[in-house]
């Protein structure tokens, strides 16, 4: 199989790239127009859309030998989108295996710098990989049993690599949750064909979505590209069998004693988790750790107060979401999850769970968050229909599955195509100090500037202002989106490959489900409605904390320069023109 990903970074580069600095130069290309080094071919989009690597998983998986011979240990691989002990389903399956076989469990996280740097995975991300890191390592040997962390490079020899630590273990069976991007599918692909060579095993797992992808169709067979109808059915099916889609997976039990005495594996309890990575430091750590702690049990107290309690306008910037919590006012109607039809576009409160961190890592799952609407209705049915709260929270939730299958259905959107093609000859602008504005949060326009300071001081932010800023960037400023789903990349703490480019495609209009392009949001009126007030603003953007009236939305330029604050890069009315003439039009100017 041609291995033409656009992620397949070869070594050399991938060392030459390692700091993925939020500051590295665009690359411009001979006609000035920015170029990228990832978007796939037509040839190899084409390809890749036809030969889903998730069917070739599928196809491995069936042909893979369901019994090999009893080995001294069984192998859980951790990965970075699995990280938690609680309902997990590879880790429950390779702990009752071990069981029943009557060997030890071990568990084993491989650090692959050149697979972050292939994703754009920032600091930030890396730093609560390795945070949670030492939370788990810490869970698992209470049970005795071993989290042995290890680093490897170059990526494409991570088959062989996680087979020789088989060996070395002496395992002939490896659990892991599946990863549905291109190349990590690959990955897996080939440790599948390599361990059958060598009469072993390895078992991937669905355990990331609600719904696994390949399952829902449209009448006609076909994968959906329209999330309401895709959303109706994927209710419809989980309300169909809660046990098998939102059921919990047993916890793992513990190893016996003696495996600290055991030659072969005594010593993996002592690997020390690098406190951080080359090219990955975090500048911010230790806000980082503030805003958003480590570990299952912070991530389950996220979940249970944004199920029980209020919404805190003291939450809106940098604070540490657990402390001065609210009293938990049970039968209140009062919760986060019970105003969220009304009060989730609301920027100037923490209206939302938050919980998006976790729920990119693994720390929580997301049969956890749906469970834990049913404890709040007392119901034993999901609630998934936009008329209630908390069935619109559900309905945020989908759209993470739904991402993840378009993803796995058209490969190629992650590899920088667009899902309508169309739109791939649209005209961009190559304006780099533009760009850079937009990065600062330094464009005049203060929703669009708060919202890219937040990005960059929380490593997160609110649903809506991340359209808006998305939106500006591509049809105001009209920059190609790709730069902007990069810088999202390197500086989310909860970047998630398919979540993130179904945002960006969305909000300039060329995925599925396209907001239509002539749809433009003005960023003026945007602000009004969602930060009515201007705490929002004022907390990000502390030039224009004096402005107490409603011009904090759109400042005049007198008392722009008064405050030190830019004026508008760029006249939203004109640019809007512009970016539906170009769109009207894809390829003319
Ligand atoms: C341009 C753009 C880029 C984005 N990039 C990411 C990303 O890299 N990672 C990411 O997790 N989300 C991304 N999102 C989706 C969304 O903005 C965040 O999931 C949400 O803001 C997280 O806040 P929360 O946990 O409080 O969400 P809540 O409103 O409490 O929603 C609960 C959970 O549902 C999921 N969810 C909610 N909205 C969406 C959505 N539109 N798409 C997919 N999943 C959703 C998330 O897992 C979230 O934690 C992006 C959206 C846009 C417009």
């Amino acid at each position: 199989m041609p291995n033409h990903s656009k992620r397949a970074l070869s070594p050399c580069i991938a060392q030459q790239t390692r700091n993925p600095s939020p500051t590295k130069k665009i690359r411009t290309g001979a006609q000035g127009q920015f170029k990228f080094n990832r978007r796939a071919s037509d040839n190899v989009s084409a390809y890749i859309d036809l030969h889903p690597p998730l069917k070739d998983l599928e196809t491995a998986q069936a042909a893979r030998l369901t019994s090999p011979t009893k080995g001294n240990a069984v192998v859980y691989w951790m990965r970075m989108e699995d990280m938690r002990i609680h309902d997990n389903r590879a880790l429950s399956k390779a702990s009752e295996l071990a069981k029943k076989e009557n060997i030890p469990l071990v568990a084993l996280f491989v650090i692959s710098p050149h697979d972050y740097i292939a994703h754009d995975r920032g600091p930030r991300r890396i730093d609560f990989m390795l945070r949670n890191l030492r939370c788990i390592q810490t869970d698992l040997a209470n049970l005795h049993i071993p989290l042995h962390v290890t680093t490897h490079t170059p990526r494409h020899t991570l088959p062989e690599y996680i087979l020789s630590l088989m060996k070395d273990v002496g395992a002939t069976q490896i659990f892991a949750n599946i990863e549905y991007e291109v190349d990590e599918l690959r990955r897996d692909i080939k440790l599948c064909e390599l361990a059958k060579n060598e009469k072993f095993s390895a078992i991937f797992v669905h355990d990331k979505l609600i719904i696994q992808p390949d399952t829902l169709f449209t009448k006609a067979n076909k994968p959906y590209t329209v999330y309401s109808p895709w959303q109706r059915n994927w209710l419809a099916m989980l309300n169909s069998d809660l046990a098998k889609y939102i059921g919990e997976a047993p916890g793992p039990s513990a190893n016996d004693k003696s495996i600290h005495s055991n030659s072969k594996l005594s010593s993996l309890f002592d690997c020390k988790i690098p406190e951080k990575i080359d090219g990955f430091e975090c500048q911010d750590g230790e806000v980082m750790a503030k805003i958003w702690p480590a570990g299952e049990d912070a991530a389950r107290e996220m979940l249970r107060l944004f199920l029980f309690t209020k919404a805190q306008s003291s939450h809106i910037g940098v604070s540490d979401p657990l402390a001065n919590a609210p009293e938990e006012q049970k039968g209140s109607k009062a919760s986060r999850v019970l105003q969220y039809k009304d009060n989730r576009d609301k920027v100037d409160s923490n209206t939302t769970s938050r919980l998006s961190p976790y729920l990119a890592s693994g720390v929580i799952s997301a049969r956890e968050c749906v469970r834990g609407t049913l404890k709040v209705l007392g119901a034993d049915k999901v609630q998934g229909t936009r008329d209630t709260a908390v069935g619109h929270w559900v309905q945020e939730v989908a759209w993470r599955d739904f991402y993840t299958h378009v993803m796995a259905s058209f490969p190629r959107v992650s590899m920088g195509r667009t899902f309508l093609e169309k739109f791939d000859a649209v005209i961009w602008e190559t304006n780099e100090e533009h760009f850079e504005a937009w990065k600062q949060g330094r464009t005049g326009v203060p929703i669009v500037d708060a919202a890219m300071r937040q990005l960059n001081t929380m490593g997160w932010m609110h649903n809506r202002p991340r359209m808006v800023a998305a939106m500006f960037l591509v049809k105001d400023l009209m920059i190609d989106w790709r730069l902007g789903e990069r810088y999202f990349m390197e500086q989310l703490i909860d970047g998630d490959l398919a979540s993130n480019n179904g945002g960006w495609q969305w909000s300039s209009s060329t995925g599925t489900d396209p907001q239509p392009y002539f749809r433009i949001m003005n960023p003026f009126n945007q602000s009004e409605k969602a930060d009515p007030d201007g705490d929002y603003i004022r907390s990000f953007v502390p030039e224009l904390r004096s402005v107490k009236s409603k011009d904090i939305h759109r400042p005049s330029t007198a008392l722009a320069m008064k405050l030190n604050y830019p004026a508008p890069i760029i006249d939203h009315h004109k640019a809007r023109d512009r970016a539906m003439r170009r769109f009207k039009n894809p390829g003319e100017n």
